[in-house]
Formats: C-alpha cells, sequence, structure tokens
C-alpha cells in the first residue's frame, strides 16, 4: 500500500478484491480504489450525503459491496470498456479502426466528426473546424503511412495526412458519390470506395478516381479483398463478388436469409461469413452456402459486424446487443454435425450502455492488435477483451422464498403440507445471485401437472389452482439467459414435495368403501335377476309340464275317441280292423285259433219305426252294454260294426268256445226283455249270430275271409229265421238256438 494514503485518507474499511484492487472506505470523503498498478481514483457514489463507508466487502461473484448511510451500493466492472459522451467521445458512433503506426484508436461518429483514442488515453476530436468536409463520418482507413481516410455520408472523402493536413475528394474527383459507405486497400494499392450507387477506386499515386463498371446500381455498404484476391461487396441487393473484372451476386434466390447485406469476415479457413441486417449469418465455403437463423441458437438476427478472437470466437454486434460464438460450433452446425450453437448476448443486463449497435459502414467493428475487439454503438465505443471476459458465475440452485395457500403465507416444509381446502398455491423463488438478476431465467415443473418444463423467463413465483390430492413434487430450475436450459443439471434445480389433503370423499378408504358398496349392489342385482329369471324358468317348466300333459291327456282323448263308437262306448270298425289283424299274427304266431261272433238286431227298422230313433239307440247302447258285460274272456274284443251289427272277435277261441259265446251273447239279449211289438219272430228284440273260426298258423286264410264267413253264418241265421247262432262250416252254416 502507498504510504501516503494512509495519511490522505481518513479510511475505515478496507477490502482487496480479486483483481489485486484495494478497495478503501472512508469517513466524510467517499469510496476509493488503488489499482496494483497504483493508480488511485475515487468511486463516485451517487449520494448527497457525505460519503461515510463503513463496510466493505467481496462476494463470490466478484461484486464489492459497500454499507454507506444512504444504504448499500454494488460495485462491478463491467466486462466492457465504454467511451461515449461521459469519456469526451461522442454517441452515436458508426466506424472504428486502429492506426498500425501508433495504435490509436479513430472512431467515425455520427454528427460529432472523427475521434482519435491515442494509446495515452488523449482523445481528440476532427470537425469542420479542423478542416473535415462532414461531421458524419461513415468510412475509415488508415494506411501504413498513418494516413487517414474518412469518408463521410453527403461530404465525400477526406484524407487526413500524417502531418494533419486535410485534402478532400468528391464527386467533382470522379468519386461515384458524396455518401461513402465502404474503403479497403487491395494489395495492388488500389484504394476502393463503396458508395451509394457505385464502386470506385484510385489508385496509387492518382488524383482521380475510377469507376469501377458491371455492377448492379445499388447502395454498396462494405468491401472486403479475401485472400484469394476477390473483392467482396456488401450491398443492398446481396452479396458482389468482384474476380478478374466480373462480378457474381449472391442474394436470397441463392439461399441467403436476406439481400440486406451488411457486411462481411474471411477467416483462416478462406470461410466467408456473411452477416445481414435481419437474417442472421451465412457461412460460404466454396460454392456451399448455409444460412444460420434463430432457429440455429443464433440469439438475434442482426448482424453488423463480425470479428473474431483469438479463441477462434466469432463477435457480432447487432441491433440487440453482442453475441459471441465459438467458430466451430457454427462449423458443425454448418455440417449437419450439432442443430444448435451455444451463443452469449450480451446487452444492457451486462453493462452495456445501450445493446444497440451500429452497422452498415465500414469498419462496423475492428480488432486491435492487442486483441481488444472495439464495435461503434448508439451510445458510443464499446471495447471487449476477450482474454479477460470472465465467464458467467455459475448459476446457483434457486431458493424458495415464500409460500401462499389461498393467499395466506404458510412455513415452507418438506413436504409441503397442504390442507384440503387448498385453491390456490403460489411459490416465491428466487436465486442468490447478486450480478445482474435479469440474467437469470426460470423454468418450474409440477410433476403430474405440466407436462413440461414452463418457461416464465425472470418471472419468480410459481402459481397453481386446482392441485390434486395426494403426493407431488414441485421442481424450479434456473439458467442463464444465454445458455440453453438443461433440465439434466440438478445442480441448477432445487424440489419442493407437496402434499395435498384429500377431502374425506377423496380419500382412498371411502373410495373403497364406494367400491365395495357399488360391488355389492352389482352383484345383489345380478343375483336378484338370476332368481328372477329362475323362478320364470321353473314356472314356465311347470307350465310347459301342464299343457304337455293337458295335451296327452288331449291327445289320448282324441286316440280313444278314433278307437270308441260314440254312441254305443264300444270299440268302432276302425279299432276292429287293426286288431282283428293285430290278432290274426298273435294267433298264427302262438298256432291258436281265432273266432269271429257277428251279431244283428232283429227288424230294427221295424223297431225304430214303431218305437222312434231314440228308442233304437237307447236299445242299441242296452245291447252294447250287455256284450261288454263279462260275456267275453279277456282279450276279446267287442266292436259295433254299423249300423244294429256288432263283432266279437275271440282270440284263441276255437269253434266250440266262440259257439258257447255266441249263445251266450243270444240268451243274454234274449234276457233283456227289451219289448219289440213290431218283430214276427219275438216280442222282444232279438239277436241273429253267425260265428266263425280260423287256425292262421296252420290253414290258409285271411282276416277279411274270416269276416266273410262270419258273415256269412249270420246270413245263415237270418235267413233260417232270425233269433239264432249259425256256425260257419265248410259248405254250409249251421243253424242253433232259434225259436221254433
Ligand atoms: N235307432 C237306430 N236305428 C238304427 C241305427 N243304425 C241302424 N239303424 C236302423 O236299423 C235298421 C236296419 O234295418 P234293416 O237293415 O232293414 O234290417 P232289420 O230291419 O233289422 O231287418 P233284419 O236285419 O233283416 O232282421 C234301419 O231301419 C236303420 O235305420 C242306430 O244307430 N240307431
Amino acid at each position: 500500500m502507498a504510504g501516503p494514503l494512509q495519511a490522505q485518507l481518513p479510511w475505515h474499511s478496507a477490502v482487496r478484491d480479486r483483481d489485486g484492487n484495494l478497495w478503501l472506505g472512508t469517513y466524510g470523503q467517499g469510496l476509493w480504489r488503488l489499482s496494483p498498478d497504483q493508480q488511485l481514483e475515487e468511486i463516485p457514489l451517487t449520494t448527497t450525503q457525505p460519503g461515510h463507508v463503513f463496510e466493505l466487502t467481496e462476494d463470490r461473484e466478484g461484486n464489492v459491496w459497500a454499507a454507506t448511510m444512504q444504504g448499500a451500493y454494488r460495485l462491478r466492472d463491467s466486462d466492457f470498456l465504454q467511451f461515449g459522451q461521459p469519456e469526451g467521445l461522442a454517441d452515436p458512433v458508426f466506424v472504428v479502426t486502429q492506426s498500425p503506426v501508433d495504435d490509436a484508436i479513430w472512431a467515425g461518429s455520427e454528427g460529432s466528426g472523427l475521434f482519435r483514442l491515442g494509446r495515452d488515453g488523449d482523445i481528440r476530436q476532427l470537425g469542420t473546424e479542423q478542416g473535415l468536409s462532414n461531421i458524419n463520418v461513415s468510412a475509415l482507413l488508415v494506411d501504413p503511412d498513418n494516413t487517414v481516410w474518412a469518408g463521410t455520408f453527403g461530404g465525400g472523402l477526406n484524407r487526413i495526412a500524417s502531418d494533419g493536413s486535410i485534402s478532400h475528394f468528391s464527386v467533382e474527383n470522379k468519386l461515384p458519390d458524396n455518401h461513402v459507405m465502404g474503403l479497403t486497400r487491395s494489395r495492388d494499392g488500389r484504394l476502393w470506395v463503396a458508395a451509394n450507387g457505385g464502386l470506385g477506386y484510385l489508385d496509387p499515386g492518382a488524383d482521380v478516381f475510377e469507376r469501377q463498371h458491371g455492377l448492379p446500381e445499388t447502395l454498396l455498404r462494405q468491401i472486403m479483398e479475401d485472400s484469394r484476391g476477390a473483392l467482396w461487396i456488401a450491398s443492398n441487393s446481396g452479396l458482389i463478388r468482384l474476380q478478374n473484372g466480373e462480378s457474381t451476386l449472391w442474394d436470397s434466390s441463392d439461399g441467403l436469409g436476406s439481400s440486406l447485406v451488411s457486411t462481411t469476415y474471411e477467416d483462416a479457413d478462406g470461410v466467408l461469413w456473411i452477416g445481414s441486417r435481419e437474417a442472421g449469418l451465412a457461412r460460404l465455403e466454396g460454392d456451399r452456402l448455409f444460412q444460420y437463423g434463430l432457429q440455429h441458437g443464433l440469439p438475434q438476427l442482426s448482424v453488423l459486424a463480425i470479428l473474431e478472437d483469438d479463441q477462434d470466437t466469432l463477435w457480432m454486434s447487432g441491433a440487440d446487443g453482442l453475441v459471441s460464438v465459438p467458430r466451430a460450433e457454427l462449423n458443425a452446425v454448418a455440417r449437419s454435425e450439432a442443430d444448435q450453437v451455444r451463443a452469449q448476448l450480451y446487452d444492457e443486463t451486462d453493462g452495456l450502455r445501450s445493446a444497440q449497435f451500429l452497422g452498415g459502414f465500414q469498419p462496423a467493428g475492428w480488432r486491435a492488435r492487442d486483441g481488444t475487439l472495439w464495435f461503434g454503438s448508439n451510445r458510443g465505443l464499446v471495447a471487449v477483451d476477450p482474454t479477460g471476459f470472465e465467464p458467467a458465475a455459475p448459476v446457483p440452485r434457486p431458493l424458495i422464498e415464500q409460500v401462499r395457500v389461498n393467499g395466506e403465507v404458510i412455513a415452507p416444509a418438506q413436504p409441503l403440507q397442504l390442507p384440503a381446502d387448498a385453491h390456490t398455491l403460489e411459490v416465491d423463488y428466487t436465486v442468490p445471485r447478486l450480478g445482474n438478476p435479469e440474467a437469470i431465467r426460470f423454468r418450474y415443473q409440477l410433476e403430474g401437472f405440466d407436462r413440461d418444463w414452463q418457461d416464465v423467463a425472470g418471472r419468480r413465483t410459481a402459481y397453481f389452482t386446482g392441485l390434486t390430492p395426494g403426493k407431488t413434487t414441485l421442481h424450479i430450475a434456473a439458467h442463464l439467459k444465454d445458455s440453453a436450459f438443461d433440465p439434466t443439471r440438478l445442480e441448477q434445480q432445487v424440489s419442493l414435495e407437496i402434499y395435498r389433503e384429500p377431502y374425506w370423499y377423496q380419500t382412498w378408504w371411502f373410495l373403497l368403501l364406494a367400491c365395495a358398496v357399488v360391488g355389492l349392489a352389482l352383484l345383489a342385482i345380478y343375483r336378484f335377476i338370476r332368481h328372477r329369471a329362475g323362478l320364470r324358468e321353473r314356472r314356465l317348466e311347470l307350465l310347459v309340464g301342464r299343457r304337455t300333459r293337458e295335451l296327452q291327456i288331449a291327445l289320448s282323448r282324441v286316440e280313444e275317441i278314433s278307437r270308441i263308437d260314440s254312441l254305443t262306448g264300444v270299440a268302432n270298425r276302425r279299432f276292429l280292423d287293426e286288431n282283428l289283424d293285430k290278432a290274426w299274427s298273435q294267433c298264427a304266431a302262438k298256432q291258436v285259433p281265432v273266432s269271429v261272433i257277428m251279431l244283428d238286431l232283429d227288424f230294427f227298422k221295424q223297431y225304430n219305426d214303431s218305437t222312434g230313433h231314440q228308442a233304437g239307440d237307447d236299445c242299441l247302447r242296452r245291447v252294447a252294454e250287455s256284450l261288454q258285460a263279462g260275456v267275453l274272456r279277456e282279450g276279446d274284443l267287442i266292436a259295433r260294426y254299423g249300423g244294429e251289427e256288432f263283432i266279437a272277435l275271440l282270440p284263441g277261441a276255437d269253434s266250440a268256445a266262440a259257439l258257447a259265446g255266441a249263445q251266450r251273447i243270444h240268451s243274454r239279449i234274449g234276457a233283456l226283455r227289451i219289448p219289440h211289438p213290431d218283430s214276427p219272430v219275438s216280442d222282444f228284440v232279438s239277436v241273429s249270430v253267425g260265428v266263425a273260426t280260423a287256425w292262421p298258423g296252420s290253414a290258409p286264410g285271411t282276416p277279411d275271409l274270416l269276416m266273410q264267413r262270419a258273415d256269412r253264418a249270420l246270413y245263415a241265421a237270418k235267413s233260417g229265421g232270425r233269433d239264432r247262432v249259425s256256425v260257419w262250416e265248410q259248405g254250409r252254416s249251421s243253424g242253433y238256438g232259434a225259436p221254433d
């Protein structure tokens, strides 16, 4: 420390910062800084009060903090050297270059003429009073002999000799136009001038400009000679290459994003970089043109000056700030090896007085011999020392400052317990970073709520409504505004576990219960339906059974009806016919005889006539009853054969048995003693009976033949006098029991 300093300053506090500066806080005499090269300067504090500095400290980001009566001051060196009006220069600066002889920086301003910044910090201004043709200096060139060429906007070209004398060139010296935009000296010694509407050149030693023909009629801005000797001219109609007197134009039809080309730069590999006012950066390698845009990671689309530092990083000034991007990354994108570059954008939040740089004139930026990069901006000259450029301090983990539920502040516990009626949740967070808080960007994501990270830029509150009950986690991440957000960088994230109580109807046990109740109800409904279906089935079965039985009864009734004679109740003729055939075959099988008794009421016509038809029916019924009742053996069949004629079928009965049966029948009917007043043979109803017997198993014959024989025997009984029994015999029928 300098000895006298102690005596001069009543210092009260001190701190040595990371750059070796000693900061001294005094009582009543403000804040002072002693640089490592022993330069002492007062650091102005914006206070009207006497400068009492009680305490000094440096934070981990390199900010120096001074505690004063009026509060705390944060003091921080800008990463940029700036020369504007406060430093004795002018705003705005169009062009900047450096003398190759004395390293002085020359700057051309709009409205304030030309400035020279000497290495000793001396600033000299040249205006019309010093002989400059115009105070809008729009093009600059310093020759190796320290001759300065200053093109102006409207006042032609000034040549400032090393002795300070100024001479003018204008359209009178065949300058293409008095609005000069670009200046360069090609390797053959020619001075080229790009002007509004044309290109001209001044050969060494000549006093009159020559016009370069064959170029498009447009606003020409900058001229650059590349390593192969071709001239490249940035213009408002595209990029023009002039080689061997021939011009070639690249414009938007060739893939350039915009035809408003503002600048060009050739890198060490011979690749041409093209800046445009509105469409970003393009890269031309041979014939291959690649246009970069925002999608490739460029933070802005205006590129007004392109410079390169020793680390092969391109620095580009634009309307929204200064961008740095490694050239290798740009190459990788152009070769499809990467999608995006990692670009840094510097603007007011990084300490720039204005982020609006100026371009279109030559040179809009200049790389000084010490590697410093100079740019013209709206607020003066900006110098960047890329080597001393500190990378941005890493962004620390965000901090949760406050949590509000339904507008009420609650303690931010882990996990955060929220009541069931938590309708709104607000979480305030920040990053404990003391320098440039605007450079921090935030994102957050609520698990199960946000599908992706929400980009909330600089907002430091997360707001949620309609939180679902149960557990979730809020993740909050911070990153620098220029660097791409990387969700895997957990060291830049903080997480807050949240548990929202469910309402009783949202609890698991209630849901379980509800499920069980619904399940049981469904089961009950199912069983009820099944029970009903079973009942109906059984009822149907019963019904079907009953109907079946009824049907069977009806059927058997029909069957019975079909075999019973309705008047007398004995079998009818159809049934007899069926049974006759059956009895015939059975008797044949058993080798037994079969007999038929055929009987007919005598003079029944007369009976009907004398007693009436009803009495005739009754008579027939009584005869049938008598036949049915015990006259025959089991297996015998009585049938009404037709009218007043009956048949008795006697399987197994031989002729003797049949005759005996016939006689029994005859006697029983006679014994009924039914009066027959008109019968010539008896006073009572009588019958004539014919009997026939056959041996189906041993003698030839048929049932029909048996019936015919019985009929013939009956006929014999009738013709024999009636009221008698007649047996069929071969050749004749014999009569028995006829009344004499
Ligand atoms: N009341 C009544 N009469 C019947 C029935 N079937 C037939 N007859 C009558 O029986 C009579 C049969 O008459 P005929 O064939 O001439 O014989 P018949 O008078 O008995 O004289 P013979 O047989 O020669 O003794 C007819 O008058 C029929 O109308 C019946 O079901 N009911």
